[in-house]
């Protein structure tokens, strides 16, 4: 399947700052959206249904799975999460470009689907500064803290299988980066477009 629309997938273990990132680059760039997923778990602090995420529940999510609405999703630190179907398609089918802040099972079955997806893993600088975000964010319980510490170690591992690994220590040079990977997906983009129209031009010529 090829879109006019670029679809970026940005993962990270929980803390290392995706969420943050992800807001400061759409806040920068009006072309690029960003999809709200589908959750089964309990809002946390200020989330809103609608804003953060779209908060159903646990029946509600398997039965969705089972109408095939999802074009991605899985089961992240006990919780489902997934990526409704008809948000994606539609919008990239329109040129949009979109963005999803998903867990690397989910952009691995994107990466199957549809090759074009730029994956990029963002990486704490440190095991103890991710620990320090997950707390100093506030709204996480230790036990939660201490399963996705836990399973940051598995996540980690799966950056080789990304086009992009973008290191967040300092945040304003994540940020960079990230406006970087963007902006070279939609020079290539646009390559890829010129350098078909000008081999189509070509066959005119030859016929
Ligand atoms: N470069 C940075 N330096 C210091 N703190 C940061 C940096 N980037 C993000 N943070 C802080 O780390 C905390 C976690 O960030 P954020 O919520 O964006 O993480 P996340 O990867 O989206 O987590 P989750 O997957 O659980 O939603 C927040 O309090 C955020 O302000
Ligand atoms: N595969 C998917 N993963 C998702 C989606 N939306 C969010 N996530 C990931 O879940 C964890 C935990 O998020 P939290 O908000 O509970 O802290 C995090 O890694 C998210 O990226 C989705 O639609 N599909």
């Amino acid at each position: 399947m090829e879109y006019p629309g670029n679809l970026f997938v940005v993962a990270a273990p929980s803390g290392a700052g995706k969420s943050s990132l992800v807001k400061a680059l759409l806040e920068l760039d009006a072309k690029l959206t960003v999809s709200v997923s589908h959750t089964s778990r309990a809002p946390r602090g200020q989330e809103q249904h609608g804003r953060e995420y779209l908060f159903v529940g646990p029946e509600e999510f398997r039965a969705m799975v089972a109408r095939g609405e999802f074009f991605e999703w899985a089961e992240v630190h006990g919780n489902l999460y997934g990526t409704s179907r008809n948000a994606i398609e539609q919008r990239i089918s329109h040129g949009e470009d979109v963005v999803l802040e998903i867990d690397y099972q989910g952009a691995l079955q994107i990466k199957k689907l549809f090759p074009h997806a730029v994956l990029i893993f963002i990486l704490p600088p440190s095991w103890d500064e991710l620990r320090q975000r997950l707390i100093r964010r506030g709204d996480t319980e230790p036990e939660v803290i201490a399963k996705r510490m836990e399973n940051a170690r598995n996540e980690v591992a799966q950056a080789r299988h990304f086009d992009f690994v973008v290191i967040n220590a300092v945040f304003e040079t994540a940020l960079f980066d990230l406006k970087a990977i963007v902006q070279a997906q939609r020079l290539k983009y646009l390559t890829q477009q010129r350098n078909r129209s000008a081999v189509f031009r070509a066959l005119d010529l030859i016929e």
